[in-house]
């Protein structure tokens, strides 16, 4: 199956990305076979005695490497970007000053042949390693109390079903932010390699050493307000990915949209004229379905639903700057009729 993005390079879903340069082709396999090949990998090395669970006891030194990891990586692209770049500069790295330049990244999207190193840093390692990391939590908590908690269970397979998910609908990365506006410096680096993998999975991190009691009753609605969160963020996603790929496809054809002067149109109707960024509400629903398991006595599981909190807000302010930009007058004619950003009624 072939599609042409907007963004000028060819998808051929799951299997391969071509970018604009004729004869640079990418075949590594999808994302989603990535993680069914790790998943097999650690089946066969779990039943061979591979002591998984391990891992658990190996968070800390495996965070501080994987840092290290981040900043030799990042420093090599800084340097690569320097001597021999090969692709577009990112519009926010290039400064002129060497420190912020190398923490939000030169290049746009730094590659060798066609390997893209940010199209597979943002997606393969960080995503896979966090729900080997909950995996290794939940075998240890079975080997400590002889079978991993409701908890444990609700927290590895929500999280698992946002990877899996991610991997799955690999190709709709290609119209986010971080792959057409932003630089793939250390800031991008560390956020994919260390902070996804090792913050990502605290909450199930937390419920090892502080185990909760949780009823079905409790258990059944958060597993609906996960349910309607993925409802949401996928849906969003999934409309406006297609939209973007092409208009005319009878999913989005029926949509209402505003014209702008670039010749593209923005969304006013379903999910995205219920608020500016439906996509965000969703995850952010997620977020708290994620964390509820744990209880409310801590706040270390609520780190995940307060950072996201700060870093959506933060983005959605981002994007909106930027897309006055881009669309002027339309965008703000899209603000007066979808007034709120996130939540609506609230913000
Ligand atoms: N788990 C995590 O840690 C994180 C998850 N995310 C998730 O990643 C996903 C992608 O987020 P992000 O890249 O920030 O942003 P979006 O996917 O929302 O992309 C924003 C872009 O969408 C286009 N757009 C905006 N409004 C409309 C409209 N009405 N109609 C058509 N197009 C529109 C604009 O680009 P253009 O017009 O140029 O197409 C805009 O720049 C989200 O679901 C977010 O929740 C993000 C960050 C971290
Ligand atoms: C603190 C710090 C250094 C933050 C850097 C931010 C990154 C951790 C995030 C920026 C955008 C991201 C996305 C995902 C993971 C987190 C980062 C890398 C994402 C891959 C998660 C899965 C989603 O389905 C997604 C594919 C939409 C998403 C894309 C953005």
């Amino acid at each position: 199956m072939r599609s042409q993005t907007s963004l000028g390079f060819e998808v051929c879903v799951g299997v391969c990305v071509r970018w604009g340069r004729p004869g640079l082709t990418v075949c590594c396999g999808s994302g989603f076979q990535a993680l069914v090949l790790t998943a097999l990998l650690v089946t066969l090395g779990v039943l061979a005695g591979l002591p998984l669970e391990e891992l658990a006891e190996m968070l800390l030194p495996l965070a501080f490497v994987a840092t290290l990891t981040a900043f030799i990586f990042s420093l090599l692209l800084y340097l690569k970007a320097l001597l021999a770049p090969t692709s577009a500069l990112a519009p926010g790295g290039n400064s002129g000053n060497p420190i912020y330049d190398f923490i939000l990244g030169r290049e746009l999207n730094p590659r060798i042949g066609s390997f893209d190193f940010k199209y597979f840093c943002e997606l393969r390692p960080g995503l896979i390693g966090w729900v080997l990391i909950n995996l290794a939590l939940l075998m240890k908590e079975a080997e400590l109390r002889g079978s991993p908690s409701l908890a444990m269970w609700l927290v590895n397979g929500f999280q698992l079903l946002y990877v899996g998910d991610a991997l799955w609908q690999e190709e709709a990365i290609l119209t986010t932010m971080d792959i057409t506006h932003d630089g793939f410096g250390f800031m991008l680096a560390f956020g994919d390699l260390a902070w996804v993998p090792f913050t990502y999975s605290l909450q199930a991190q937390f419920l090892l050493y502080h185990p909760q009691p949780l009823g079905w009753p409790m258990a059944s609605v958060i597993c609906l307000i996960n349910a309607v969160g993925f409802y949401i963020f996928r849906g969003a996603n999934t409309q406006k990915n297609t939209f973007r790929k092409n208009p005319s496809d009878p999913r989005v054809a029926d949509l209402e949209t505003i014209p702008t002067a670039t010749g593209r149109q923005l969304l006013v109707s379903g999910w995205w004229g219920m608020v500016r960024h439906p996509n965000y509400l969703g995850d952010l629903i997620m977020a708290l379905a994620w964390s509820l398991p744990c209880g409310t006595s801590h706040l270390l599981p609520y780190f995940y639903l307060l950072y996201f909190t700060a870093l959506l807000v933060h983005r959605e302010d981002r994007d909106e700057r930027q897309c006055l930009q881009k669309y002027g007058l339309a965008w703000r004619d899209y603000c007066r009729r979808v007034p709120y950003r996130i939540v609506p009624y609230i913000y």
